[in-house]
């Protein structure tokens, strides 16, 4: 089933067209990810799905993003709670300076959960869903910094699922992190597909390979080739998809 389908985006400065008419269905419960040569429009596209190119004055953008075929662009959508469906983890890991607890709580205390007991309840959900609670779950009240880079990341991968959002957006989520926490982030994302949708930007043709189960290759603002990863990985269509996938560039 389509989760969210991208229809005719692009994007602009003054100075350029980051995004070119692009035109893409993610599919639900999935891994999509996204790769192509720096400056290609990924993490821009990866943006605008849940509109936090507003926080860049200086982009304009066009087109359609269908959330379960409602256009989050339209002016009667509610940006925070389009957020909270729609989460999103960072290129660094970057956690509060607060409590390890309190992380991973603060996004549902600012949707309004009071409940002391159901803020526990979710916080521990959300540690075990992100492979960490094994490893905090006796230093819970200790600030977020005394965790490693990789602990850090899925700290905050807890914090962006704590709220329950039905797709989850990764920007380079492994490019801060050293070869065994990738490998355990890479298996989480394996098993958080089950309960969400997600994207994640790579430039790690190899991680995408793994992770995903479809493939979008982006060059210069537009869409090269989308495809099933497997299909795309071994036979491409395009000459440009398979110089990418060979090395050859970017
Ligand atoms: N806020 C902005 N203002 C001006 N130009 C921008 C802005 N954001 C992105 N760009 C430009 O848009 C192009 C695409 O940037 P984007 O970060 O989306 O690419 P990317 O593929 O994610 O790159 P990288 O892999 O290096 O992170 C680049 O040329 C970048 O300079």
């Amino acid at each position: 089933m389509v989760k969210i389908s991208v229809k005719n985006l692009s994007a602009y400065t003054k100075r350029q067209q980051i995004l070119r008419k692009i035109n893409l269905d993610i599919y639900e419960k999935s891994v999509t990810a996204i790769i192509g040569p720096s400056g290609c429009g990924k993490s821009t596209f990866l943006r605008s799905l849940n509109r936090m190119n507003d926080f860049f004055e200086d982009i304009t953008l066009e087109g359609e993003v269908l959330l379960d075929n409602k256009n989050i662009y339209d002016k009667d959508v509610n940006v925070f709670e389009l957020r909270k469906k729609v989460g999103m983890v960072f290129q660094k890991p970057n956690p509060f300076p607060k409590s390890i607890f309190e992380n991973v709580a603060y996004g549902l205390k600012i949707h309004g959960i009071k409940d002391k007991k159901l803020i526990e309840e979710k916080v521990i959900w959300a540690l075990k869903e992100a492979n960490l609670y094994e490893e905090v779950k006796d230093k819970l009240n200790d600030s977020a910094f005394s965790l490693s880079g990789g602990q850090q990341q899925r700290l905050c991968i807890a914090r962006a699922i704590a709220v329950e959002p039905e797709v989850l957006l990764m920007d380079e989520p492994a490019s801060a992190l050293d070869p065994i926490s990738t490998l355990q982030l890479e298996r989480l994302i394996e098993k958080l597909k089950r309960d969400f949708t997600i994207v994640i930007v790579t430039h790690n043709i190899q991680q995408a390979g793994r992770v995903s189960d479809y493939t979008a290759f982006f060059y210069m603002g537009e869409l090269v080739e989308y495809d099933k990863t497997e299909r795309l990985f071994t036979t491409p269509k395009k000459k440009l998809t398979e110089d990418y996938l060979e090395g050859k560039f970017g």
